[in-house]
């Protein structure tokens, strides 16, 4: 459904649009994009309070900096909407993270404004350095670049290696640090209690003020201005503020913290801003969700809510008369507490994620063992490698897509050790649509090639308490289970533990010619194709490997043995996944089966819902029973 914007907004194509209204207009801007954001997001659904919260810094950085020659990037970009919608893509704004539609992020091939490709936190201020830098070596002097980043991002490690070397790297950048105190889940760690001290230190604010107040004369003094802003420096601010504030002491200079939602203060401090050359932080108070009621009121659930009634609030919900299997996420966050209640040995880590994998669950029942670190996935490996060689054993809950940035730690850190950190990978396979930042494609094949890993699936979720109970027991070692974001498919999911002998698949059902082998929750798309094809007398066989490493020798034996056409099923990448280890099997071991792979092919997906993409990448249930009916010559009619 198209929606119309407000009279201003509609009047904005670009932000050279947005340049030529009064400030004065500003507020009226700010008001028609937040409701055209409620507006469209109610009912096409996306990320929703954290685009709301930063109306007025995205109105702002539009009309002060002459973007897209000066370079704006947007940290995760989760909050990007209003740059989107500002930025040419109103009109179809409503195709926001459909299939075909534009991206939930931004995206360099989607508009000039989408100046750095994002998804994954923390990467901005190195984007935007690496973009200042690259300026300063053209001689494009004037040239602006701003890295927007929220607090929860600067909880990422890389983005201190970023303020690391900007402070020394002499180029013109400026950080907007979007304080909402609001990660996904409240924002955690002594940063963010540093952040609300300096929002709340008497000294630091009275200091500050005084600075301010020279500051705002400047924009009078127009070219002299640097030189005054440098005399100030060399008084009070650079002796004091060095030693008082973080940012300072890292030769970043400091503004703030100002009132984010305040766009005529944000237009003039930007204005002055750009006058300054060298690395500096702006810092904004911000709330998550500013402008809906019951999103400034429960920022988590309105992080991105779903489709709901803007009016009333009410998010929508399917409503079903019979019980529905559960998330796996939730299967997860349930079956570690009663294995921990068993197991005293056992730990819960997440890196910012404890309401998206259901940690959160045990950090209620279990505060004093599970840890949400932040965003911090490298961290979070070793840190769980660190309560492993204590004799713990942490289960450390990472997305497939964040994991890929603790890999050097789970090599280093975990598998060279052997130590026995359980790898939970929510989100694995498809992400939806959150599109290409957030597919968990690669983790099969990466960890399968780490010596001590091993690497399973479950089909369902009794399978999934299975694995992870079976991960707890001495000498499993480093232990990968993937499973996929969304529902399983049993209701009754809270079946009785026992224990699955490592690298041990299971027998869906026996059959002839074909067999079907699956790596995880995927192969219940293969259940209903072999129910479909016995309408036509074929039965293929059906294999839920559960292990892509080890490997079911005995079960791949058998089963090359026995079928001369062997079809590999897996919600990852064929490069170096679960079929290119069953074709290793075959070749290692001499058989010559006909063997067809389907999974997600070398290329980028981008989103759409689950079924979409796997219909794409050609491993739908359709794609399934074709292959099949081709192996026995028996061809889909077209
Ligand atoms: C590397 C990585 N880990 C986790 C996430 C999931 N994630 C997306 S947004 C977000 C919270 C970001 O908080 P903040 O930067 O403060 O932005 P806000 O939503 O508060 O505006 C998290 C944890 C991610 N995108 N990237
Ligand atoms: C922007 C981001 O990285 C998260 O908000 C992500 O979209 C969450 O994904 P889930 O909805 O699958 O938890
Ligand atoms: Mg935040």
């Amino acid at each position: 459904m198209i929606i119309k914007p407000g009279e201003l907004l509609a009047s904005i194509d670009t932000p050279a649009d947005l340049r030529n209204l009064k400030e004065a207009q500003l507020l009226q801007v700010c008001q028609e994009l937040r409701q055209y954001i409620i507006d469209v997001v109610s009912i096409h659904g996306g990320h929703f309070g954290a685009s709301l919260g930063v109306v007025e810094l995205t109105t702002a950085l539009h009309y002060v900096f002459n973007t897209p020659y000066d370079q704006l990037v947007w940290d995760v970009g989760h909050q990007a909407y209003g740059h989107k919608i500002l930025t040419g893509r109103r009109d179809i704004f409503h195709t926001n993270r459909k299939y075909g539609g534009i991206s939930g992020f931004p995206k360099r091939k989607e508009s000039d404004y989408d100046t750095f490709g994002v998804g994954h936190s923390s990467t901005s201020i190195s984007a935007a350095l690496g973009m200042a830098v690259a300026s300063k070596y053209k001689k494009e002097d004037k040239r602006q670049h701003i890295a927007v980043i929220g607090d929860g991002a600067m909880t990422g490690g890389m983005a201190f290696e970023a303020l690391n070397h900007g402070g020394v790297a002499n180029a013109n950048l400026l950080v907007v640090l979007n304080d909402n105190c609001m990660s996904i889940d409240p924002n955690v760690g002594a940063l963010k209690e540093y952040l609300t001290d300096i929002t709340t230190s008497r000294t630091y604010n009275k200091m500050r003020d005084e600075v301010w107040k020279i500051l705002g004369k400047i924009s009078k003094f127009g070219p002299d201005a640097r030189a005054i802003v440098s005399k100030i420096e060399g008084g009070v601010k650079a002796a004091i503020l060095k030693q008082s504030n973080l940012f300072e002491g890292l030769n970043f200079r400091y503004f703030g913290p100002i009132d984010g939602h305040d766009i005529d203060h944000l237009v003039s401090v930007m204005e002055d801003l750009k006058h300054i050359p060298g690395p500096k932080i702006l810092h904004c108070l911000t709330t998550k969700g500013k402008g809906f009621a019951l999103a400034e009121k429960d920022q988590t659930k309105w992080h991105a809510p779903g489709l709901f009634d803007k009016i009333t609030g009410e998010i929508y919900k399917k409503h079903h008369d019979t019980p529905q299997p559960p998330k796996y996420q939730d299967v997860f966050g349930h079956t570690i507490v009663e294995l921990a209640e068993q197991n005293p040995k056992i730990m819960g880590v997440t890196p910012a994620m404890p309401s998206g994998c259901s940690l959160n669950i045990m950090m209620k029942a279990m505060p004093d063992r599970a840890f949400d670190v932040g965003i911090a996935e490298q961290h979070a490996v070793t840190f769980s490698a660190g309560l492993a060689t204590q004799g713990l054993i942490p289960f450390c809950n990472i997305y497939s897509t964040f994991m890929q940035r603790g890999y050097d730690q789970v090599v280093h850190d975990v598998c060279l050790q052997n130590l026995p950190v359980v790898f939970c990978l929510d989100r694995a396979g498809f992400a939806g649509a959150d599109g290409p930042t957030h597919h968990g494609a690669y983790d099969i094949a990466y960890m399968r090639c780490i010596p001590n890993m091993v690497v399973s699936a479950p089909m369902n979720e009794q399978e999934l308490r299975n694995l992870m109970y079976t991960a707890t027991q001495d000498g499993a070692g480093p232990f990968t289970i993937r499973y996929p974001r969304g529902e399983g498919v049993m209701p009754n999911w809270r079946t009785k533990l026992e224990l699955i002998e490592i690298g041990k698949g299971r027998t869906v059902q026996e059959g002839e010619v074909v067999a079907i082998l699956t790596f995880g929750h995927i192969g219940n798309y293969a259940v209903d194709v072999c129910k479909k094809l016995k309408y036509d007398g074929l039965t293929p066989g059906h294999y839920d490997m559960r292990f892509a490493k080890p490997l079911d020798e005995e079960l791949l034996h058998h089963i090359f043995s026995k079928y001369e056409k062997v079809i590999t099923v897996e919600d990852g990448c064929l490069q170096g996944g679960f079929g290119s280890a069953v074709l290793e099997f075959m070749v290692d071991n001499g058989y010559t089966s006909q063997v067809k792979r389907l999974g997600i092919p070398d290329q980028i997906f981008e989103h759409g819902s689950q079924l979409e993409l796997h219909k794409e990448a050609g491993m739908d249930p359709a794609a399934i029973e074709r292959t099949v009916r081709e192996l026995v010559g028996m061809p889909v009619k077209a």
